[in-house]
């Protein structure tokens, strides 16, 4: 008896090591569990979507994502009506700003993309988008949003006008800011807040923020940072369920480096208290980015997928540019593919390889075109018989 219990425990003993050495194997080859579960059925892509588009926070480049998609598997976009170029910004969306449904506001009409700028509001968006809208939104550090702003909106926002440089404005922001000058000031105070239906001049008091973040939550599926665009990519490409050259861009928007400024660590942390409700609300998100994106895949399908991502631009880059290096106004050929110019800022374009076939001239001009000229393009795609978008400032 006490032999069989003796072989017993030796048994127990070894079964436990083997477990042991199973686990500590796995570890150091770093298998991914996620491997060995079975494929799921794989769904199709999803095609029905929302996209809030924040204020200097790489949107533009989503907006082209979207709008090439929505053109390549012949989609509905909600287009700004008329001579519109957003959706109303920065008064609350109402579906009148929407091209085709001015006259039958009362019937129900549903598109499939919904990209342009416009101030939340959940109720009216509703009445535009299919009840399966996969709503998806962008936010970068407040620091640099605001920085971009500031040169972006120089001469626009009442507040940034007479600041000489944003270190001045944020020593004494209340010398310049006042809210009830002007709309265009929301610029200058919690954009991103403002930009989700909020009111961008609410102290920040704690019980009022996370009521609104958990409204946030409620209504989005995803908030991507834009401080890591290629990783937001990934997870974008998993939620819908799209091909990899779906997600891949060049970046648009982008301003030269010598309009850059770098703040000093005081200006940053300053912002951090004048936009108070946008650090709370990266702050928050950037968090539920990563949590989400930890659930999704290992550190090492993480770093393999970004990889595969920034390849394949590079890749269409190599195809598409004269020169991956965006460039000055004055450099770019094709007025197709000057960008519009914002206050102090110098947008950058590209110009893309002479001697191109069609198809592959078709994908180059989409990916390299800035958002006014591809708006206009979709508008005349998906309106024909309307008056064309006009775009006063390639006829300087
Ligand atoms: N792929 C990618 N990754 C990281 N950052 C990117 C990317 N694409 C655009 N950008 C930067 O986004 C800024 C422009 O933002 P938006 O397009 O949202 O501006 S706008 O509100 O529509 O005018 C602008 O920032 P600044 O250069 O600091 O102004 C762009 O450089």
């Amino acid at each position: 008896m006490s032999i069989l219990r003796g072989t017993q425990r030796s048994f127990q003993v070894a079964l436990w090591f083997l477990v042991l050495a199973v686990f500590l194997l796995v570890g150091f080859l770093h298998v991914d569990f996620r491997l060995l579960k079975p494929d799921k059925v794989q769904e199709p892509p999803v095609t029905n979507i929302m996209f809030l588009k924040t204020h200097k926070t790489a949107s533009s480049t989503i907006l082209n994502i979207l709008y090439r998609f929505s053109e390549s598997h012949n989609l509905s976009t909600a287009l700004p009506e008329g001579s519109r170029v957003h959706l109303g910004y920065p008064w609350f969306f109402v579906t009148r700003y929407v091209e085709g449904l001015k006259q039958d506001a009362h019937l129900q009409h549903h598109f499939n993309i919904m990209c342009n700028h416009l101030r939340f509001n959940y109720p009216e968006v509703q009445k535009v988008m299919p009840r399966d809208t996969f709503y998806f939104s962008i936010l970068r550090n407040p620091v640099f949003q605001l920085e971009s702003s500031f040169i972006y909106y120089k001469d626009y926002a009442p507040a940034f006008q007479r600041a000489k440089s944003l270190d001045e404005f944020l020593a004494d922001p209340w010398k310049y800011y006042n809210a009830s000058v002007s709309l265009k000031n929301v610029y200058a105070k919690n954009n991103m807040w403002f930009d989700f239906g909020f009111d961008n001049n609410a102290p920040a008091d704690m019980d009022y923020v996370r009521k609104r973040l958990a409204e946030v939550e409620q209504r989005f599926h995803l908030v991507l940072i834009a401080d890591y665009f290629d990783e937001s990519m990934v997870l974008l490409r998993r939620r819908l369920r799209w091909q990899l050259d779906d997600v891949v861009s060049f970046k648009l928007n982008v301003r030269s480096q010598s309009t850059v400024s770098h703040l000093t660590p005081e200006s940053q942390e300053r912002v951090r208290h004048w936009c108070a409700l946008d650090w709370q609300l990266y702050q928050h998100f950037n968090r539920t980015f990563w949590t989400q994106l930890h659930a999704e895949l290992s550190p090492r399908q993480l770093t393999e997928e970004v990889e595969q991502l920034r390849e394949r631009q590079r890749e269409l880059m190599a195809l598409c540019l004269q020169d991956p290096e965006p460039k000055n106004l004055t450099h770019i050929d094709d007025q197709n593919l000057r960008p519009y110019q914002g206050g102090k800022a110098n947008i950058l374009g590209y110009n893309l390889r002479h001697g191109l076939d069609t198809t592959t001239l078709h994908i180059c001009q989409r990916m390299a075109m800035p958002e006014l000229q591809h708006m206009a393009h979709m508008y005349s795609l998906q309106f024909p018989d309307k008056t064309p978008k006009d775009i006063p400032f390639l006829k300087k």
